[in-house]
């Protein structure tokens, strides 16, 4: 009769070494079969038929467990991808309900949300600009040519802001920047860089035209509401397009 395994690693007949740790899940249950086998084989063993029956009942055992085993860490993987799918969809979700379609910068919402927490901590300055006679563009080369320059002017806005300045739309083609903690006179001077970026684009216009807007700024300390900050920028704005568009006019101090 061939050793045992249990024997080859060096146990004795009917006694099963555990295997060390890092071995195969089943190897001492493997071993404890092949010892059985090994005494089934042997013609004087007693109870010869209920050794063979338990062998039998024990490898179906080891081949369920195994293929439940198995089922359970393909399982296992599915859930992992799900939980990430979710994870993705969760962030995606949180990003659409916060920001625009058509620019990808903060939407309405999301702008009064950020002005508020702004102006709860440490005060704001806010700027609100106006795409200049953008109905024109609208009814000279359609909506669509419309729609690239809003995410034309949007681009120009986000390549000019500095660090920790947000970039908003909250109307067709209007926009607000918020300068958390900044004055009134840095929120002017960035108002101005951004008119001249805008101003300098080139939109690619059928006519060849350049793109201008007006801003009107305005910055109040901790403690004041957003309607009072974006009322106030919007009466510079009011002011900055009636002395002739394409300029700056700031709220008074
Ligand atoms: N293409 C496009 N147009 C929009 C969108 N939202 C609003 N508009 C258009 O923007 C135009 C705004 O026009 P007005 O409010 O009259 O202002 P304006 O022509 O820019 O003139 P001023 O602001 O006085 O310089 C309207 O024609 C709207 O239909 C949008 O998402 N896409």
């Amino acid at each position: 009769m061939n050793e045992s395994p249990a024997l080859a690693r060096g146990g004795v007949a009917g006694i099963v070494v555990p295997p060390a740790p890092g071995h195969d899940l089943f190897e001492y249950e493997a071993l404890a079969v092949s010892a059985a086998r090994a005494a089934y084989a042997d013609a004087n063993a007693w109870h010869h038929q209920a050794l063979g029956e338990l062998i039998l009942a024990y490898e179906r055992l080891l081949r369920e467990t195994r293929r439940l085993v198995r089922r359970s860490d393909r399982e296992e993987l599915e859930m992992n991808r799900l939980n990430q799918r979710l994870h993705e969809l969760a962030q995606e979700l949180q990003y659409r309900a916060t920001h625009d379609a058509l620019t990808g910068v903060l939407n309405r919402a999301a702008v009064i949300e950020r002005a508020r927490h702004h102006l709860e901590r440490e005060g704001l300055a806010l700027i609100v600009l106006d795409i200049d006679h953008f109905k024109r563009v609208n009814d000279s080369f359609g909506h669509p040519v419309g729609d690239e320059v809003i995410r034309a002017v949007a681009d120009c806005l986000r390549s000019e802001v500095p660090a920790g300045t947000e970039v908003g739309r909250v109307g067709g083609e209007e926009f607000t920047v918020l300068l958390p903690g900044r004055d009134l006179a840095a929120a002017a001077a960035l108002a101005e860089c951004l008119r001249q970026r805008v101003t300098g684009h080139d939109f690619a216009l059928p006519d060849g035209q350049p793109v201008t807007a007006s801003f009107g700024v305005s910055s109040l300390a901790q403690g004041h509401g957003f309607d009072q900050a974006y009322g106030l920028a919007d009466a510079a704005l009011y002011e900055a397009k009636r002395a002739g568009r394409n300029r700056v006019a700031c709220a008074p101090g």
